[in-house]
């Protein structure tokens, strides 16, 4: 049974849905980041919110661990890479908390517009300060949005309801998505140029960074208000406050913070300032959907291997995932026995799909036969981290579906080039599910995968078998099946040897001893 910890405080009905799809689970919130490291080496999935850090030195120590669930959008507190090398899925909820966090930035406007929280702190005091407050409308006011992905143009929507007018940048925004949502697309000089209210929807990138920095800031309109619920770092702090105190900017409104939990930070206590502890997801309804979420997707991928929203790994349906399964097998199969064979360095790697094969999710399988290639190179490569080892390695990988009569019904065949060696094998689902081994170098054979296999090339030469049997038989290893195949008559002939236990080096040297012998190996499956 697998087993997952949720380290954040998330909506228990996660733990209900683990349990219900038969998942162990601890629900430990809070959890410090060196009790993490010691335990983290017991669980096959951890689901987080933004507390818990899933740094390299947790990974280290993430043997068994699988999958890292994030109850939300942002997967800046887990080393992505780090989890990559280390084969863990990282999955995300990218549209769980989206519509809560754009009501929070409205409000978040709305507070700042009409200096609601100051106000309410001066009543609650009994100070009736009715002269002291003077707000502004967000009626015919300009909106930048910095950001239209999922929650700026749910923002975009809320605005345009308040009868603001809403200008956009975001260099992946196309045209024709600007039309759809009703908004003017500009540059970024123009937004900060033209905005009364400006709005941070973007993720914390290195071309994010600090985009609100003091350049920036100062080509704002005098007066403009901004606010951020996205990422701290999007504002350099320190510029923001300098343009605050000469009064530039009117006002902020912040949710995140460049450092956070934010216990002190110089922009606290200003009065032009509204802020909150990151709450921009903070509603149940929405930590409802992220937690729900993020236990089922975990669950599927523990229990059946499909893989959605993943941020380091190529999806698999619920519906693809039993279908895949087994060409995932083949294929790493097929990976592997070229992996155990090749002994310089893998320029090359092709992967070609044909029949039933072709009609498939492709990815999940040219992963499966990079894994199991690189398997002798590195024992942690998996399929999650497969096609980067290939890339750190410059292996040059491609990947053709075939759409052409095949003599199976399907195919998946693997081509590897090292040095001056070309070497081909291709497998295909016996029953739709077994993998058969049906070419090897161009030889034509049918043989199971067995999981010690002796893999013998010789000259074609009459009694060869008869020799290979005796010193097998002569070395006490039983012979589970014997398959064989050859170019010609007279030709190259190849043997695989499924047997029961292990071949020992020298009885393997005895075998690259006997005459006709021109290659020799023992492979695992
Ligand atoms: N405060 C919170 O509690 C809270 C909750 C949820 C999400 N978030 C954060 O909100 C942000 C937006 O989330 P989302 O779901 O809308 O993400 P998204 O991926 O749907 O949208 C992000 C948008 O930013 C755009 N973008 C990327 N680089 C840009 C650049 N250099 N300049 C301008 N635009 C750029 C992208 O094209 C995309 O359209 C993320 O940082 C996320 O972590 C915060
Ligand atoms: O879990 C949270 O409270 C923060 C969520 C938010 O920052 C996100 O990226 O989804």
């Amino acid at each position: 049974m697998p087993k997952v910890l949720i380290s954040d405080a998330l909506s228990e009905r996660a733990v209900d849905i683990f349990r219900e799809r038969g998942i162990e689970v601890d629900y430990k919130p809070g959890m410090k980041a060196d009790e993490l490291v010691s335990v983290i080496g017991n669980y096959d999935g951890l689901a987080i919110r933004s507390a818990t850090k899933v740094t390299e030195a947790v990974l280290e120590k993430a043997g068994g661990l699988k999958v890292i669930g994030r109850a939300g959008i942002g997967v800046d507190n887990v080393d992505v890479p780090a989890a990559t090398k280390k084969g863990v899925v990282v999955m995300n909820t990218p549209f769980g908390n989206s519509i809560t966090t754009a009501e929070h930035a409205i409000s978040m406007m709305m507070a700042l517009a009409r200096q609601i929280p100051e106000a309410n702190a001066s009543t609650h005091a009994g100070k009736w300060e009715k002269n002291r407050f003077m707000g502004v409308e967000l009626f015919g006011k300009v909106l930048g949005v910095i950001g239209c992905g999922n929650i700026g143009s749910i923002v975009i929507d809320r605005a345009q309801g308040l009868k603001m007018k809403v200008i956009g940048f975001d260099p992946f925004l196309t045209e024709e998505r600007a039309q759809d949502i009703g908004i003017e697309k500009v540059e970024l000089d123009e937004l900060l140029a033209r905005a009364d209210f400006i709005t941070l929807h973007t993720p914390l990138t290195d071309s994010t960074r600090n985009i609100l920095n003091a350049e920036n800031i100062a080509k704002t309109k005098p007066g403009v208000r901004i606010v951020n619920c996205a990422r701290g770092g999007l504002i350099d702090e320190a510029a923001l406050k300098a343009a605050l105190e000469s009064g530039h900017v009117a006002g902020a409104a912040l949710d995140v913070f460049e450092v956070e939990p934010a216990k002190e930070n110089a922009l606290f206590g200003m009065e032009n300032v509204v802020v909150t502890p990151h709450l921009g997801a903070a509603t149940s309804e929405a930590q409802e959907n992220v937690a729900l979420q993020v236990a089922e997707q975990m669950a599927d991928y523990l229990l059946t291997g499909a893989i959605s929203n993943a941020v380091n790994v190529a999806s698999v349906s619920a519906e693809d995932a039993p279908k895949l399964k087994p060409y995932m097998q083949l294929a790493e199969y097929l990976g592997s026995m070229l992996g155990q064979l090749t002994v310089e360095g893998i320029g090359q790697v092709t992967v070609e799909l044909e029949g039933h094969a072709a009609t498939l999710n492709s990815k999940p399988i040219l992963a499966a036969a990079l894994a199991g290639l690189m398997k002798p190179i590195s024992d942690s490569v998996n399929m999650v981290n497969a096609p980067s080892f290939a890339r750190q390695r410059d292996i040059a990988v491609s990947l053709t579906a075939h759409d052409r009569d095949c003599d199976y019904q399907t195919l998946v065949r693997v081509t590897t080039t090292d040095g001056s060696q070309t070497r081909t094998v291709a497998g295909t689902l016996f029953g739709g599910r077994a993998p058969r081994l049906v070419e090897v170098r161009g030889i034509s054979m049918e043989a199971d995968f067995g999981a010690t296999m002796l893999y013998v090339r010789n000259r074609d030469e009459p009694g060869f078998i008869g020799k290979l049997g005796s010193t097998l038989g002569e070395a006490g290893i039983n012979i589970a099946s014997f398959y064989l195949g050859r170019t010609e008559k007279g030709g190259v002939a190849l043997s695989l040897v499924d047997i029961d236990g292990t071949v020992e080096d020298a009885v393997l040297q005895r075998i690259r001893a006997l005459p006709g012998v021109i290659r020799a190996e023992l492979l695992t499956f």
